[in-house]
């Protein structure tokens, strides 16, 4: 057994000693929002890397040999090629959990969306490598997904999902643009039907057609809306707004960080940056009887659940250590 291995801290169970996590990416809008909840961690210590050794393999792998866990805060390109340090580390390689788009539909990963389904906690915790998810297929996702394995919505229905976002899901660079007053107030974005969320938002919601995805991004820093308008009577079985409702509830019952909120039959607004700072979702079902009409909605913080609030709550449950 290597030196390296002799340090790694038990995965499973209370751990002993502070488990141990690198984020390689630290400096970048998701690194930075891991450092922030991890400081307020003593279970978790971070091991950081020089400044000027931040985008060196041998310095990378020389600290990922004396952690358990390493956070991926990179481009999908930077992601690929910490992924193939770790697969080259043989046995003293840590767990990895992945922020970036490069693994989220990948067959040997497991998808960091805790709550998808009764037994997805147990496969995260299990697994050496994670993908956490994009922010926008956590809202897409968690409504569509029990929904459809209900029976509600069948699997080829063709969904639309729409979304705003603020502009920090951009990373650092439309931060920038949105900062210096380059960028738009409001824009809309994906009009080719290709965004990078599309093959995770299909898959993980179990549909068979794929769905039209408009994300847009609003001149205000973090928070999002993900909807998704149905027209019921196109349903078979034709449910109500209860009944998606019901579904969605049962799902979640006894989630700490998903909230299905009682079915909405009166209209009203929604704003997106209620929950920043959190790692919480809320959903919604706006729905009218009058004209058998309904509108799911997600709202979550995109850098909180849709990115380094969903990251530290992978990480715990990959270290074996309890939730928040
Ligand atoms: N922002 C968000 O809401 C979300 C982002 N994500 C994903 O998380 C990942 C990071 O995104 P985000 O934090 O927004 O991006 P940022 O652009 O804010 O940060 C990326 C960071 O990675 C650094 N970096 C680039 N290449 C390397 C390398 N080879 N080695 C070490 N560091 C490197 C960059 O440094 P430098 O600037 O010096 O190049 C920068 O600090 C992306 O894959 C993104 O898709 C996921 C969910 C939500
Ligand atoms: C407003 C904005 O630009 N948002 C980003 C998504 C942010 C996110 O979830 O990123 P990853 O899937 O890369 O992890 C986008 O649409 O590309």
């Amino acid at each position: 057994m290597s030196l390296a291995e002799t340090t790694k801290a038990p995965t499973t169970g209370a751990a002993k000693k502070p488990a141990t996590v690198f984020v390689d990416g630290g400096s970048g809008t998701t690194g930075l929002g891991i450092n922030e909840r991890l400081k307020l961690q003593s279970d978790v210590v971070m091991k950081t890397i020089a400044d000027d050794k931040r985008k060196d393999p041998a310095a990378k792998k020389a600290l990922m040999e004396e952690v358990d866990l390493v956070i991926l805060c990179l481009p999908d390109d930077a992601a690929k090629e910490t992924v193939a340090l770790v697969d080259s580390m043989g046995a003293a390689a840590p767990k990895v959990l992945d922020a970036s788009t490069a693994y989220r539909v990948a067959p040997d990963w497991a998808y960091g969306f805790p709550e998808l389904t009764p037994d997805q906690a147990a496969k995260i915790k299990a697994a050496k490598k994670v993908s956490n998810p994009g922010c926008y297929p956590t809202g897409g996702i968690a409504l569509l997904r029990p929904i459809v394995d209900a029976g509600l919505l069948p699997s080829d229905y063709p969904v639309t999902v729409n979304a705003v976002s603020g502009y920090s899901g951009g990373g650092k660079s439309m931060i920038a643009s949105f900062e210096d007053g380059s960028a738009p107030s409001f824009e809309l974005y994906g009009l080719g039907f290709e965004h990078k969320h599309l093959p995770e938002l299909q898959l993980y919601s179990n549909l068979t057609r794929r769905p039209i995805f408009i994300p847009s991004v609003g001149n205000y820093r973090q928070g999002m809306l993900v909807s998704i308008p149905l027209q019921l009577d196109t349903l078979p079985g034709k449910p109500d707004g209860a009944d998606l409702q019901a579904a969605m509830a049962k799902r979640y019952a006894g989630s700490k960080y998903v909230s299905v909120m009682p079915l909405q039959k009166e209209g009203g607004k929604l704003e997106p940056e209620a929950l920043n700072e959190t790692n919480r979702l809320e959903l919604y079902v706006f729905a009218s009887d009058k004209y058998h009409q309904a509108l799911l909605v997600a709202r979550l913080d995109n850098l909180g659940k849709g990115a380094s609030g969903a990251a530290v709550q992978n990480m715990r449950l990959m270290l074996g250590l309890p939730e928040e």
